[in-house]
């Protein structure tokens, strides 16, 4: 399969690692200094690139019929305009907070205790995103992901930043050097804490995820997500 990466940072050089070792080519590095693209040798386009940069290699890729898995966080703002181009186009899409399998067995552990904490009012929700320095958004897209898997599940309304006002969920984001992701829910009573938490060792879960969900979407039209790549639940 013949790979484009749209952004060329720490998570495409791992992901140029992963579709190497599985025997694909990379027949495009797309960086902020490229001014041409090829966009003829594609089967598929990966963008882990920067916020304000993704809808644009989305918007590209979709208009050339190149089917795109985007991994890049802090974009949303544009996300149902990416859908409905995809669907003007009869594209192939995949947006995913997070590509690794073990997060998104996470995404579901978090949506089935939000459903058994619903109705026991003596526990209040809050969350800790901690990521390396480096990181542009804030929160973390997984965290954003997760805060709606509590809001859809539970009376919780929406989520803030550090403090908040009833029915909101307490967001705090730490940079500490170089850590991978680390995400914790907890459910705090008067006698007690329950806690769930999902710690990254490294980049590769990710990148093997997004290689994996590219090497999926060839031949499919829509708009999927890594639940449909992953077939869980
Ligand atoms: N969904 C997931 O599973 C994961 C998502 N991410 C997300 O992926 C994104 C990238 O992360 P990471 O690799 O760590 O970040 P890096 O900063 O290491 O890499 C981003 C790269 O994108 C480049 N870039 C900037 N503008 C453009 C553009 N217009 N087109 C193409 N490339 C561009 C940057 O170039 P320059 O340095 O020259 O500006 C840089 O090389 C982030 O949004 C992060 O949150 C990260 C890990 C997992
Ligand atoms: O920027 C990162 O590094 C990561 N970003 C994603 C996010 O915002 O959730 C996924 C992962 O946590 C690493």
């Amino acid at each position: 399969m013949n790979i484009a990466l749209f952004g060329y940072g720490k998570m495409g050089k791992m992901i140029e690692q992963i579709a190497l070792g599985r025997n694909h080519t990379i027949v495009a590095k797309i960086d902020i200094d490229t001014t041409e693209i090829d966009f003829s040798r594609m089967d598929v386009a990966i963008d882990f690139s920067q916020p304000s940069a993704a809808f644009e290699n989305i918007q590209q890729c979709l208009e050339h019929k190149v089917p795109i898995i985007c991994g890049t966080t802090g974009w949303l703002k544009d996300f149902d305009n990416a859908v409905a181009l995809c669907k003007e186009k009869n594209g192939a899409f995949i947006y995913a907070s997070n590509y690794s399998l073990g997060v998104n067995v996470f995404f579901e552990l978090n949506a089935y205790l939000a459903k058994m904490m619903q109705n026991l009012n003596q526990y209040r929700v809050s969350m800790e995103e901690i990521h390396h320095t480096q990181k542009l958004d804030a929160p973390s897209g997984t965290a954003i992901t997760l805060a709606e898997g509590i809001i859809k599940n539970t009376g919780y309304q929406g989520w803030k930043l550090d403090t908040v006002g009833e029915g909101e969920i307490p967001i705090v984001a730490k940079r500490i050097d170089d850590v991978p992701g680390t995400h914790t829910i907890t459910y705090t009573s008067k006698v007690d804490d329950i806690e769930i938490k999902h710690t990254a060792h490294s980049r590769e879960g990710f990148a093997l995820g997004a290689v994996v969900a590219a090497e999926w979407i060839i031949g499919k039209k829509g708009v999927f997500t890594m639940k449909d790549v992953l077939n869980l639940g």
